[in-house]
């Protein structure tokens, strides 16, 4: 994937909103207020409590299992994937110590002086590193976030001089945890399959050397969360994300579901699991990516670990034979290259689902 052409971006300064509330400002500077149609209005929590995001239990999609509790489940998964494009997992196999280390060292890495965290600073027009990503103009709107993104794998993907040396322990436990996160979607992207009635192996065995990247997100408080949005609107790009939310965190992650805005309530030890732009793409729509953003506290913060995995840059994406029929189905995506996909994805703000027009087969 070409890198984008810094030069020509001027995106004006980009407050650090960690920095900003030190001061306790009493208004919210301009640059993060939000027009009034895109604040936090249309929250539903009667539909969530009335139709909760489904819940996958993994340990009954494990081999000592009976063959209804997997079928049972299997059913689940692909109404989930059909319906919400969001899931929680149970029972998922990760140690808690893994988890909560990288929550640790994610914590302390946020918590570090401004002048440390520079070092490792994402230009604009680039991903990786900390600051804010997506913006690409002077008069953009800015979310109330501060993000620590990297590329993991392959090792190609990584800049090394962004990878900290402060918090002391934060690469090896990346390195864990990206490991466990991998096994899981690995596992996660054989279950998908059968759900559709595929071959256990078709979704590996097309991306290759998969591409994983992580992106840590904090979310300070914000004396008026009714003005900003933590994390502007968007589908991920990815295959499938793992959206780990940190157990002190306040709830944020609000998915669109019939034009609702419906809060995800974090559940102990689960992870957030969500179908990406590839997946739908592959699936000819069947398997959506749904558009989601975060929203902010007054009083509480907010941390996520959030994991995107993809196919490897070099793979032509296209819906699978097995899911098009010319009469009943017809193919609603043109073929393209993943890494082409990438590039377009990261040189355009996030805006609800509009990077997916990139592949749309428009009538
Ligand atoms: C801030 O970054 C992102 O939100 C992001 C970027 C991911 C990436 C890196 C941090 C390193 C290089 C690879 C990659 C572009 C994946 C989101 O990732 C989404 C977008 C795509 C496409 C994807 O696969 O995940
Ligand atoms: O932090 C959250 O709850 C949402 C994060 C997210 O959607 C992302 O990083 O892509
Ligand atoms: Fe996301």
């Amino acid at each position: 994937m070409a890198p984008l052409p810094i030069s020509s971006i001027r995106v004006g300064e980009i407050e650090d909103v960690q920095e900003l509330i030190k001061s306790k400002p009493n208004k919210v500077p301009e640059r993060f207020i939000r027009d009034a149609n895109e604040r936090g209005v249309l929250v539903s929590l009667k539909t969530h409590l009335h139709q909760p995001i489904p819940v996958i239990d993994l340990s009954k999609l494990s081999k000592s299992n009976t063959h209804d509790d997997f079928i049972f489940e299997i059913l689940k998964l692909s109404q989930a994937c059909e319906d919400w494009g969001f899931f929680q997992v149970i029972n998922h196999g990760i140690e808690v110590n893994v988890v909560d280390d990288i929550e640790k060292v994610a914590k302390e890495f946020f918590d570090m002086p401004l002048g440390e965290k520079k070092k490792y600073p994402m230009e604009p027009g680039t991903v990786q590193g900390y600051g804010q990503a997506f913006i690409f103009s002077e008069d953009q709107k800015l979310d109330w976030c501060n993000m620590f993104a990297l590329g993991v794998h392959p090792p190609s993907i990584r800049n090394p001089k962004l990878w900290p040396s402060k918090p002391v322990r934060f690469s090896e436990s990346l390195e864990g945890y990206s490991k466990e996160i991998r096994k899981l979607c690995k596992r996660l992207l054989k279950y998908i399959a059968i759900s559709l009635g595929l071959k256990e192996g078709r979704f590996e065995e097309m991306f290759g050397e998969t591409v994983q990247a992580v992106r840590m997100n904090y979310y300070p408080p914000c004396s008026s969360p009714d003005l900003v949005l933590g994390l502007s609107p968007h589908s991920d790009g990815s295959a499938l994300t793992v959206l780990q939310q940190s157990k002190d965190s306040c709830v944020g992650l609000q998915i669109l579901k019939d034009n609702t805005w419906v809060p995800v309530l974090p559940l102990p030890n689960a992870l957030v699991i969500n179908i990406g732009d590839t997946v739908e793409v592959l699936t000819n729509g069947k398997y959506k990516s749904v558009e989601h953003r975060a929203v902010t506290n007054r009083e509480r913060e907010r941390l996520t670990i959030v994991t995107f995995y993809a196919p490897n840059y070099e793979v032509e994406i296209e819906p699978m034979g097995e899911l098009v029929d010319d009469e009943t189905n017809p193919c609603k995506y043109r073929s393209y290259n993943h890494g082409e996909y990438s590039y377009h994805y990261v040189s355009n703000k996030l805006q609800g689902k509009k990077s997916l027009d990139f592949a749309k087969i428009l009538n």
